[in-house]
């Protein structure tokens, strides 16, 4: 079998201004049943920002700004039905509207959004995600 070739992902911490980020179980053929922060493939040309930012709009049609870098992680999913091999961009961007609510946009592909006080994620845990909370990242 030929090797899968290393993908970039983006992963978004939502923040709502209250110390908690937007969390779902994901429903996928990488990391099904664990949870993850909402975020997707790098496509072509995108920055970080862009990436980021549109992601979150198409899985829960919520608007972020003020998107920042946060960490990178490196993970290689050898024991999915599917090996793979991603290095992940975590970032973080605010609600333009703190009131909005998140849908769940794409229901083949997340269970349903929750807000989760930072880092108290439910297990199990997605690896990439479970990478950046072992990084002791802070919110504040
Ligand atoms: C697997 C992950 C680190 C990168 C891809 O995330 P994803 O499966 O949510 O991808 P899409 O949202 O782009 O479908
Ligand atoms: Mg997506
Ligand atoms: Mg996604
Ligand atoms: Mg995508």
């Amino acid at each position: 079998m030929t090797e899968p070739v290393p993908k970039v992902g983006v992963g978004v911490l939502v923040c709502n201004g209250s110390q908690h980020v937007l969390i779902g179980k994901r429903r996928s053929s990488i990391g099904d049943g664990t949870y993850a922060l909402p975020g997707g493939h790098l496509d072509f040309g995108e920055t970080w920002e862009e990436c980021a930012a549109r992601e979150v709009k198409e899985e829960t049609g919520l608007s972020i700004h003020n998107i920042k870098f946060v960490y990178v992680t490196n993970t290689v999913l050898r024991d999915e039905k599917r090996p793979s091999h991603y290095v992940t961009i975590f970032m973080r961007g605010e609600l333009v509207d703190p009131n909005a609510v998140a849908e769940n946009l794409e229901p083949e592909k997340c269970d349903g959004w929750e807000w989760v006080e930072w880092p108290n994620v439910p297990q199990p845990v997605f690896r990439p995600l479970q990478s950046l909370i072992e990084s002791n990242y802070q919110l504040s």
